[in-house]
């Protein structure tokens, strides 16, 4: 059996992760641009200053997409092209390169799927409190405006906000990504607030626009599970799921937080200072979500922490998601099981626990449309005789594939797969060395782009839609 035809095959990327020209044409200065100058905060000191030259060889790698046959790119925008205080004037150099962007793919016709934030803050606003002031959510909205003015006639796939478990969580818990706040959990619940109200007002001045396209969220999709059947780790997975993944989807998709995270914060002293025009954005806009962005890369194993968590010192190998760790509550534990298989970053590849959490997400949310909008292996890959063999790659991708198309055989509304990532890019914590690209990119050779096995591969998936899978 074939995918669908209005099934998209896609691979995705990121502005700060591939453009650099980090101040050209009028761009505004962002928080990565100051955090990833400040010494040890990056792997090896890498930045994205210059990252793989994408702002000026746009147009090649978008050759070499059309090439693979791909039939939509997943690219962000970088706020700071637009408006480069964040809420200021407008920088037309910034609209012209994207204009550029979304011309060359539908030149190529490839569909343009356009995330208006994936990690990149202006620095002005994340000076001024970033998205612990509500400053920030304002000012997103009115660049969400700017964008669907600007691009709304030939974008028709929009994604607010990229992973924002992973640039909250990672920016006030462990530290690790700009502001570089640990352990505080105040900040962080009351971030994630602000980028949830941000959302559902670009929601809803995206509907009163008619532009009659689609917009939704994308989120890190992180199922937990026990790892046995004691009652004490199955009510471990339960408290990973209410705050990993109900505090993310459920205002979003229902308008409200969940109860079970909302009394605990309470008790804690955590809610966040949030007004009741704020959680009536939310209630009223849930029902414009045309659907859910799922980045899944791996599930998670929990056991219940027994012993008093102690204050945590983060560093930047902690944050990169391997088992191991304390939940930031110290309630629970992930843990490395013997008879799993893991990647060289330690994470989880399972298939199968996409496929359960899968349901999991119909079973509370109903027939939510959803896309994959990342899914990928992060290695070294082997070259041999001069040709970048990765192997393992095609593993990855095929067999989460093969279980995509079971989960639309189950009854699971999926719609496209964007493969992480089109082309290997600057990684934040792990810099050229964890790759995730189809296309490599020779750091000794003048950042000349080559086509791997996966490239070949994925083109003939992409051109048979997967009938062999
Ligand atoms: C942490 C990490 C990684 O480096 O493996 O997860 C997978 C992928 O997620 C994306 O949203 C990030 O933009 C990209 O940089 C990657 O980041």
């Amino acid at each position: 059996m074939k995918f669908s035809h209005d099934f998209l095959f896609g691979a995705a990327s990121a502005s700060y992760q591939i453009e650099g020209a980090w101040n050209e044409d009028g761009k505004g200065e962002t928080n990565w641009d100051a955090f990833s100058k400040i010494p040890g905060k990056t792997f090896e000191g890498t930045n994205g200053d210059v990252a793989i030259d994408h702002y000026h060889r746009y147009k090649e790698d978008i050759q070499l997409m059309a090439e693979m046959g791909l039939e939509s790119y997943r690219f962000s925008v970088s706020w700071a092209r637009i408006l480069p205080t964040g809420d200021g004037e407008i920088n037309k150099k910034g609209l012209e390169f994207y204009n550029n962007v979304i011309n060359e793919c539908l030149k190529h016709s490839i569909v343009p799927f356009v995330t208006l934030y994936h990690w990149d803050l202006p620095l002005t606003l994340e000076k001024d409190g970033g998205w612990t002031n509500k400053r920030t959510a304002e000012a997103f909205v009115k660049y969400a405006e700017v964008c669907f003015r600007a691009f709304g006639d030939r974008v028709k796939h929009w994604i607010t906000f990229n992973e924002t478990v992973m640039f909250c969580g990672l920016g006030y818990l462990k530290g690790a990504h700009p502001p570089g706040i640990q352990n505080d959990e105040k900040k962080y619940f009351q971030a994630t607030h602000y980028v949830f109200y941000a959302h559902a007002k670009a929601v809803e001045v995206y509907k009163n626009l008619k532009q009659y396209g689609e917009i939704g969220i994308t989120h890190v999709f992180l199922p937990a599970y026990s790892v046995d059947g004691q009652e004490k780790n199955i009510l471990a997975a339960r408290h990973a799921n209410e705050y990993e993944t109900f505090w993310y989807y459920d205002p979003i998709l229902k308008g409200e937080y969940p109860r079970y995270v909302v009394d605990q914060l309470k008790e804690k002293g955590w809610t966040p200072d949030w007004t009741e025009e704020e959680l009536k954005t939310l209630k009223q806009n849930a029902g414009g979500n045309d659907f859910i962005g799922l980045n899944y890369y791996q599930p998670i194993r929990v056991e219940k922490m027994e012993e008093a968590l102690l204050e945590q010192e983060h560093s930047r190998e902690s944050s990169t998601l391997a088992p191991g760790n304390p939940s930031f509550d110290g309630v629970y534990r992930t843990v490395k099981m013997a008879d799993k298989t893991y990647t060289k970053w330690g994470w989880e590849i399972s298939p199968q626990g996409f496929l359960d959490g899968l349901h999991m997400l119909k079973g509370r949310y109903g027939d939510i449309k959803m896309y994959v909008t990342e899914n990928g292996l992060g290695d070294e890959d082997p070259i041999i005789e001069g040709e970048i063999v990765d192997v393992p790659r095609i593993k990855y991708i095929e067999a989460h594939l093969k279980v995509i198309k079971q989960a639309i055989a189950e009854g699971i509304h999926l719609k496209g797969y964007y493969a992480w990532s089109v082309i290997d890019l600057l990684s934040w914590l792990n810099g050229f060395k964890k790759q995730y690209g189809f296309i490599y990119v020779d750091h000794q050779d003048q950042l000349n782009r080559k086509k791997k096995l996966s490239f070949h591969w994925y083109q003939h998936i992409i051109e048979t839609r997967g009938e062999e899978l």
